[in-house]
């Protein structure tokens, strides 16, 4: 579970001692943004994590503008592991960008694949899922959910299948993803790949949840396989006691962020 609140290992500045041992830190912002498929995957193995206190964000901001060294390049999440048997020690798992730490997180804990193929099938749906979260971002936050915009997202990215069939649209839809789950094409059991969750599982959650957020009967009706593994997924132990949980970020910034990134 989440563990926010002044923490031993973070400075006034909002830098830390990476050494401190303890818990995992996951440093963002105080929104789902990026770093929600990670505390979904830590959610889910069980791990408690310290997140960063939203009154600490400025300070780590200034750090991650003055301080290459853990920042290097000057974004948000960071992820810094705890150490365990058999593997690095605490610290030394340091990382920054959002795909790296989730691939960090499936090796960790079995939630990759068990062979090459799917690992190489996981890695296709987290980077089409990246493709896909950068668009509707684009949609939802910055459009303000334009009503021209919305409508070119409903008819391009949530286009149902038969029709991206026909379409020119080249790219990833939601109907590619719907396809691989009511196709069982990478997995016969309802996961995203292979025989149980992985790492892709979190993702592809993640984005239905977007989605179900602002088109909840479109997305019901014209993808009922994706809103089949979201319930499926929201309901594994621990992902079910976040979702509920009063950590749990909103999607987007309140007033008193406006303008922040995301
Ligand atoms: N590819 C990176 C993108 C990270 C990114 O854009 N982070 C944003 C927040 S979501 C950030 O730190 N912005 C701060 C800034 O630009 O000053 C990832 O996936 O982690």
């Amino acid at each position: 579970m989440v563990h926010t609140g002044d923490a031993p290992h973070v400075a006034e500045d909002g830098s830390f001692a990476a050494s401190t041992p303890s818990l995992p830190v996951l440093q963002y912002y105080p929104v789902r943004g990026r770093a929600e498929p990670i505390r979904l995957v830590l959610s889910y193995v069980g791990r408690t994590w310290f997140e960063t206190p939203a009154a600490s964000i400025r300070q780590i901001e200034g750090v991650m503008h003055r301080e290459f060294d853990g920042y290097p390049f000057r974004q948000l999440p960071r992820f810094i592991d705890e150490g365990h048997e058999g593997g690095p020690p605490h610290g030394e798992v340091d990382l920054v960008q959002s795909q790296a730490i989730m691939r960090h997180l499936g090796r960790r804990h079995g939630l990759y694949g068990s062979d090459l193929v799917e690992a190489g099938r996981i890695d296709m749906i987290l980077d089409a899922v990246v493709e896909l979260r950068a668009k509707i971002k684009t949609v939802v936050i910055d459009q303000r959910l334009d009503p021209g915009a919305v409508a070119a997202y409903a008819g391009s990215v949530m286009a149902p299948a038969e029709e991206l069939k026909s379409s020119a649209m080249m790219g990833p839809g939601l109907a590619s993803l719907e396809h691989i789950l009511a196709s069982a094409l990478y997995s016969g059991a309802g996961w995203a790949v292979g025989p149980s969750a992985s790492i892709a599982d979190f993702a592809l959650f993640n984005l239905t949840d977007l989605h179900l957020d602002h088109w909840s009967d479109l997305v019901r009706s014209r993808f009922p396989a994706l809103a089949q593994h979201h319930g499926r997924v929201a309901a594994l132990e621990g992902v079910a006691q976040y979702l509920a949980s009063e950590s749990r970020h909103p999607i987007a910034w309140g007033a008193e962020w406006a303008g922040e990134p995301k």
